[in-house]
């Protein structure tokens, strides 16, 4: 126990674990009054690098904004090193979850459809990982969740080149990075594939029993030998083996990956339940983890499968429940809005309109302010809102998003919301938005 305090505000409790770049603790965020993780750099490697690394990982997690991505609140720097502060995960690393036996095929599948929608809206930004593993993955209470993007290559960070090979992990880095090419969204299915292999038979790929398992001797595995064989994977097999196809052009995208996993998981859970006695070897707390990942996977999947989506619920975001936009950037293009863009919008939207509804007020158009006279009143009440999906379209300018959030005295709230979208002058407005 320590009475530590970093920042003047983060009271440091105990030690949760240890990696290549320094200690994660738990700790206390006296202002907002809630536990936080807290991930120390620069105990080992040059502080120039952790630093680097660290500002990474927070720019890049913050623009992704994924409820599948440990969220990065805050990084400071004190005379003891740099801190980067981090949503507590209440729950195993997946390397942790199959140290006493590996998952059914089910339970695996469940575990990274999540994972895998939070990589292929990484790609979609631009982003690469690099650090797909099990060890980066943590089985919370919502779900797994995606961590360290220290590694990650935004679209602007054309100049990090060899970072991932020295600082990754060698069982998991695809054969081409392994033969010294450039990681690729490819290279992320890959490690996704061997994180597959890790939960269904409790091992990295290319490990041996009867061999050298260092890394030189796992990357020259790699870099040479075919990919493992998976006795147990079962109906995961062919997905398996086109993760791991050598050549990165006959994989297929992660949001191939997704939807595959997705869709399995829908089947499966139409005909069984969870094994029973694979879950009685398991903590409780991992059932609870893979449990609430199939609530979350199935909303994905619901908006994936049946775009018409669910009903929704809250009758506030009919009039005033989802129109929304960015103070900070309003988007200039030049000619019509990219889907990224739009995107981006509804995202940003989302955010000014929880936390200064009448910032997001001053996003809708005149005459859709005029029809929304409880917008104040229900965004005031939005507390803790998580995108979960958002797609545009822009040639019909509307964007479509899934969004989760706590409404005041009302309870937790899952609704989609299409805004319809104007550009005046350069600047998205929402003209209307309904809600499901
Ligand atoms: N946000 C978090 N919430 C809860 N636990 C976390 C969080 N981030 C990391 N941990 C735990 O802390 C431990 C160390 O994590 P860290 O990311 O530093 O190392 P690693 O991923 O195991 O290794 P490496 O640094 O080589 O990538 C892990 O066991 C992980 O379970």
């Amino acid at each position: 126990m320590t009475s530590q305090r970093v920042a003047g505000r983060y009271t440091l409790q105990h030690e949760i674990g240890h990696g290549a770049h320094g200690a994660v603790w738990a700790a206390h965020d006296e202002i907002l009054g809630r536990t936080v993780a807290l991930k120390r750099l620069g105990a080992t490697a040059g502080r120039g690098d952790d630093a680097i690394r660290a500002e990474r990982e927070a720019r890049l997690a913050a623009q992704l904004g994924h409820a599948h991505v440990v969220a990065v609140y805050d990084l400071v720097t004190e005379a003891s090193g740099a801190w980067l502060v981090m949503e507590r995960v209440e729950g195993p690393a997946l390397s942790d979850v199959v140290r006493d036996a590996p998952l059914t095929p089910d339970e695996a599948a469940r575990l990274l459809a999540p994972v895998a929608d939070a990589l292929a809206q990484a790609h979609a930004l631009g982003i690469v990982h690099r650090d797909v593993k099990p060890s980066n993955i943590l089985a919370g209470p919502e779900g797994a969740k995606l961590t360290d993007f220290g590694i990650a290559r935004g679209s602007d960070d054309a100049t990090l080149t060899r970072t991932g090979l020295v600082t990754g992990s060698p069982a998991y880095l695809a054969p081409e990075i392994a033969t010294g090419g450039q990681a690729t969204p490819a290279s992320d299915v890959w490690s996704l594939g061997a994180t597959l292999v890790h939960l269904l038979t409790g091992r990295p790929p290319y490990h041996r029993d009867d061999l050298d398992n260092g890394p030189l001797a796992v990357v020259y595995r790699i870099a040479h030998e075919d990919p493992p064989v998976v006795p147990d994977a079962g109906w995961l097999a062919p997905l398996l083996a086109r993760t791991m196809a050598k050549d990165p052009k006959a994989r297929p995208t992660m949001a191939e990956v997704r939807g595959h996993l997705a869709r399995t998981v829908v089947a499966a859970e139409q005909t069984m339940a969870m094994p029973a006695v694979r879950a009685s070897r398991r903590t409780t707390r991992v059932i609870a983890a893979i449990a609430a990942a199939v609530v979350l996977l199935v909303l994905v999947t619901a908006l994936v499968l049946r775009p018409d989506g669910d009903e929704g619920t809250s009758g506030a975001g009919k009039d005033s429940g989802s129109p929304g936009t960015t103070t900070t950037a309003p988007t200039t293009p030049a000619a019509a809005p990219t889907a990224e863009e739009m995107e981006t919008f509804a995202r940003n939207y989302v955010a000014t309109a929880s936390a200064d509804p009448s910032r997001g007020f001053a996003m809708l158009t005149p005459g859709y302010q005029a029809a929304s006279p409880e917008y104040a009143d229900f965004w005031g009440r939005v507390r803790r809102p998580q995108i979960l999906t958002v797609t545009a379209d822009p040639a019909a300018m509307t964007v479509t998003y899934r969004y989760k959030y706590v409404l005041a005295g009302a309870g937790r709230r899952s609704e989609l919301v299409t805004l319809d979208l104007v550009d005046q002058g350069g600047s998205l407005l929402i003209d209307n938005a309904t809600s499901r």
